[in-house]
């Protein structure tokens, strides 16, 4: 395997994986402490929220939670409270649950007056463009925003933040969020980082668990390109930035190189 390619981690199941991710988090956390003394990142829903809890909130949590600056991959345009909000997941499974001598994350929900399937989500994209301008600002204002690291998951159509299969999105090169209105999978009005955005961060983990993704992994690692699918695409952008943690149902039959 060339050193450019992405990293495809198999772990026998969760415990494995939530501490190989938990290690993997605290050393992208250091290296990123000593470069800007803050740890930015963005998330996104799914099971990742419950994922990160488990492995950084477990025997002994050792994160500077002070540090972080959270955004979203991707967000439903939904109320903050609402049960499709990614911010709500997060909340209820990852933040709540930070013991408050460990400090806590500044994060950044989308703009709740906007956040509504009845309304354009463009202008909630736009705003939450100019929240991660203000944040990387200093960096350049047209340079793209390196986060620190992107956790994202994977959908079994290989979609991931709100980058869906063959939609036009994909080919979006200026926007550093942009808005969607016919997200496939509901509700369809949404935010989303964009590729650009995503390849340009320092580092990217992607976790897939499940055998429900076994067919799709192959897809992405196995087949010619990709398939062109949104997360094949990613490891096409980033290369050996990208890490791939699964557990061993979601890459049943999948022949690409661990490690
Ligand atoms: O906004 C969404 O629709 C979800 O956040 C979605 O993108 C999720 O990340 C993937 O579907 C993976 O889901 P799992 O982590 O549950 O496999």
């Amino acid at each position: 395997m060339s050193n450019t390619q992405p990293h495809l981690y198999t772990f026998p199941g969760k415990a494995e994986l939530a501490e190989n991710l938990r290690q993997y988090i605290l050393k992208a956390e250091t290296a990123a402490l000593a470069r800007h003394d803050t740890f930015r990142l963005a998330v996104s829903g799914g099971s990742l929220p419950v994922i990160l809890a488990e492995a950084l909130l477990g025997d002994s949590p050792a994160s500077q939670f002070g540090k972080w600056d959270i955004f979203f991959a991707d967000e439903r345009a939904v109320p903050l409270d609402h049960a499709d909000s990614n911010y709500y997941l997060l909340k209820e499974e990852f933040l709540n649950k930070i013991p408050t001598e460990l400090g806590t994350p500044s994060v950044h929900p989308i703009a709740e007056k906007h956040a509504n399937q009845d309304d354009d989500p463009k202008q909630l994209a736009d705003l939450y463009q100019a929240d991660l301008k203000r944040t990387f600002t200093g960096e350049g204002s047209d340079t793209l925003p390196a986060f620190d690291l992107i956790l994202l998951g994977c959908g079994p159509d290989g979609h991931t933040c709100s980058l869906f299969p063959g939609h036009g999105l994909l080919n979006e090169k200026t926007a550093w969020v942009a808005a969607i209105s016919d997200s496939p999978k509901p509700p369809p009005k949404r935010i989303t980082l964009t590729l650009p955005v995503v390849a340009a961060a320092a580092q990217i983990a992607f976790v897939a668990t499940g055998g429900g993704k076994k067919e799709i992994m192959r897809d992405i690692f196995d087949s010619e390109d990709g398939r062109g699918l949104p997360s094949a695409l990613v490891n096409q952008a980033a290369g050996d930035k990208v890490s791939w943690f699964t557990d061993s149902p979601a890459t049943e039959g999948v022949a690409y190189s661990r490690g």
